[in-house]
């Protein structure tokens, strides 16, 4: 395998910190992804995981830090401003439109890159109708990708909890994001369920996409990330490989509750 370059970096993010009144959620927290890589955040219960994840995609605003999305300054705002620069995220409660149809929520997400507007969408001009049917098309593929082609025109809270954890996924790529964060993908799936995401997401990775990802399944993520950062109190203490932070001391005495906190 070649080394990354700096051109390989997707994501970079340096000195986020973040306070809720009296608690310090992160401390100078920083990450670097390259292209084509899983990468995991995780930590006990409370470490900042989440804060950090919300930071990134518009829904927190930190206090200090700066961000970079494959080259380019970008300032995380607001969601809306993230998911144009080209950050996807799913949710740990699972967000979708639950009254529409699976290729319904995809298309939503694949509206954020098509151009004819409301206007368009209102008179619907020749251009909206050719821009819905290829938007549907793509939607479908994406469905066909995930695994759950078949399940199109049902409703998305008909769909068992693994297919609505798929879809969201399928409705993440439907933006052709640079970035796709995953918050808690494999919570609430069963052993089965675990095997399919896994490979889902190695599928992913092999078509050069970059994904970040927070998981408590601690199994899961050694498994499938290149590099991992461990979170704890709001502090990085650690970052590698899934084998280097597996045997690092601070990692064992949190994940053990033996800090000293
Ligand atoms: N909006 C908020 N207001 C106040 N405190 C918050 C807020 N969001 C998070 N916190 C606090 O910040 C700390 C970090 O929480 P966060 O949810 O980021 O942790 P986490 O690592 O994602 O935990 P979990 O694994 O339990 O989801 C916690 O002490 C939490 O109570």
């Amino acid at each position: 395998m070649t080394e990354p370059t700096s051109n390989d970096v997707v994501l970079k993010v340096t000195g986020v910190s973040k306070r809720f009144g009296g608690l310090q959620a992160l401390s100078d927290v920083g990450i670097t992804i390259y292209r084509g890589q899983v990468y995991g955040l995780i930590g006990p219960n409370g470490a900042g995981k989440t804060t950090f994840f919300n930071v990134i995609t518009g829904l927190y605003t930190p206090d200090s830090g700066s961000f970079e999305l494959a080259g380019k300054p970008y300032e995380p705002t607001a969601v809306h401003e993230v998911a144009k620069a080209g950050i996807a995220r799913t949710f740990q409660n699972i967000r979708l439109f639950a009254d529409m149809t699976a290729l319904e929520n995809v298309m939503v997400g694949r509206h954020v890159r098509t151009r004819s507007g409301l206007l368009g969408a209102v008179l619907r001009t020749k251009r909206f109708k050719e821009e819905e049917a290829a938007i549907a098309r793509r939607a479908q593929e994406l469905l066909d990708y995930v695994g759950i082609g078949q399940l199109a025109s049902f409703k998305a809270r008909t769909l068992s909890y693994g297919d609505q954890r798929r879809l969201e996924i399928a409705r993440a790529l439907a933006t052709d994001p640079q970035l796709i964060a995953l918050d808690e993908p494999a919570a609430g799936m069963n052993a089965t369920e675990k095997l399919q995401l896994r490979a889902l997401i190695d599928r992913i990775r092999k078509d050069n996409r970059t994904i970040l990802l927070i998981e408590h399944d601690v199994k899961l993520v050694m498994g499938l990330c290149d590099r991992v950062t461990v979170l704890d109190y709001g502090k990085q203490i650690a970052e590698g490989t899934p084998d280097t932070v597996q045997k690092d001391e601070k990692v064992i005495a949190a994940y053990l509750g033996t800090g000293g906190h």
